[in-house]
């Protein structure tokens, strides 16, 4: 399944000499987490500033972050990476923000690849866990990036398997006063609500696209819930029903109907009658931001199809079939005769 989230951030255990320079400072530990953060778009650039800002006040982590950066080259001609670095500012995905000077980008780390299972979603937690033997906690929430960036108060929630202390130490590198992290012990539901939202976003796009009105987008967001949940518990029975009230559940749906880029460009594609592809909308409006809903649409249809739960799911298989022009988007309102009576 496609990466909803993404606090991609990786953290390696390292030995220091006592006698670095560097961290002379912080002399009384011989152990200091490093992190490096993998992905420099909008919301890892945010995550990094974030962080970064916290590895300067906590002793228990090397002040410096790297930041892997998918290389590219500027219109000016420049590498994106070189302009991080002489800026301090992510000139391409967050403008106008500097992250921090302890934040280093870096073009040079090993790519990871992602999988997905017709009988299921491999999640991205666990990928990473068995890849790299890390133990991979994740961090999703009701989090527009560029809103975080200028520091307005939101929330967020870290997903973690079962060491409470691993979940601290996420909490810790992440909260400010602006930013308040609390931890749940559902790596799975927590993940799975980061990426499912994506898809109950491109619905409400439709209906903006629509002009539907209010009432029916909040129709949208309800039954999208709903179906995230049962994804969820079908697939892992041991999601719990509490994760839906944290920030990754009911308030990054609500956030991200209302101001994602998943809705912006779905209105777009449902007011030009899906005439233009979403990619074609997609590198238009987004310069070269990318959304998670067509992709993550398209692989819970692959999965429903296999379990035979499409009819379970009249949202989600709708999504996906609008999405890939086999429905226009009016029948994201046409769907609900087809709803199941309950989960
Ligand atoms: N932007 C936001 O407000 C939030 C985003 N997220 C999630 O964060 C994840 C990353 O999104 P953003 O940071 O917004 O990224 P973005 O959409 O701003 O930028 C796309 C990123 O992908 C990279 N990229 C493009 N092609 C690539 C390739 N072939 N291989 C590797 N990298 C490539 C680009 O260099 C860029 O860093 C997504 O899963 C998104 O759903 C989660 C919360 C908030
Ligand atoms: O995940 C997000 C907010 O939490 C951002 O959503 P978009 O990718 O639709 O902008």
């Amino acid at each position: 399944m496609a990466p909803a989230l993404e606090a991609q951030v990786q953290q390696e255990e390292q030995s220091l000499p006592h006698n670095n320079n560097f961290y002379n400072t912080l002399n009384d530990a011989t152990h200091r987490s490093k992190v490096t953060v993998i992905g420099s778009g909008n919301w890892g650039s945010v995550a990094s500033k974030l962080i970064a800002s916290n590895t300067l006040r906590l002793p228990s982590f090397h002040d410096e972050v790297r930041m892997w950066v998918y290389e590219e080259t500027l219109p000016s001609g420049e590498k994106l990476t070189d302009v991080i670095n002489r800026t301090n500012e992510n000139v391409k995905y967050l403008p106008g923000i500097k992250l921090g000077q302890n934040v280093v980008a870096d073009p040079d780390l090993e790519n990871a690849g992602m999988e997905v299972k017709m009988e299921g979603p491999c999640m991205i937690s666990t990928l990473i866990s068995q890849q790299l033997g890390i133990n991979c906690s994740v961090l999703m929430g009701a989090n527009i990036a560029n809103e975080i960036a200028v520091e307005k108060f939101s929330e967020a929630t870290v997903g973690y398997r079962n060491n409470k202390e691993v979940a601290e130490r996420w909490v810790q590198l992440f909260y400010t006063p602006y930013f308040i992290v609390t931890a749940a012990q559902d790596v799975e539901g927590v993940e799975l609500c980061g990426t499912l939202k994506n898809v109950v976003a491109i619905a409400a796009g439709f209906v903006d696209g629509l002009e539907m009105g209010n009432n029916t987008k909040a129709a949208i967001m309800r039954l999208g819930l709903r179906e995230m949940k049962a994804f969820s518990k079908l697939l892992f029975p041991s999601v719990k029903d509490s994760t839906f009230f944290e920030s990754c559940g009911v308030a990054d749906l609500i956030t991200t109907c209302l101001g994602g880029r998943n809705r912006k460009v779905a209105e777009a594609y449902a007011r030009n009658g899906g005439k233009r592809s979403f990619d074609e909308l997609e590198a238009e409006m987004l310069q070269g931001q990318k959304l998670q809903g067509v992709s993550t649409a398209s692989e819970v249809y692959e999965v429903l199809s296999h379990r035979g739960w499409l009819e379970l799911f009249p949202l989600f298989s709708t999504v996906h079939e609008i999405c890939s022009g086999l429905l226009p988007p009016s029948a994201i309102v046409e769907y609900s005769e087809k709803l199941p009576r309950s989960f």
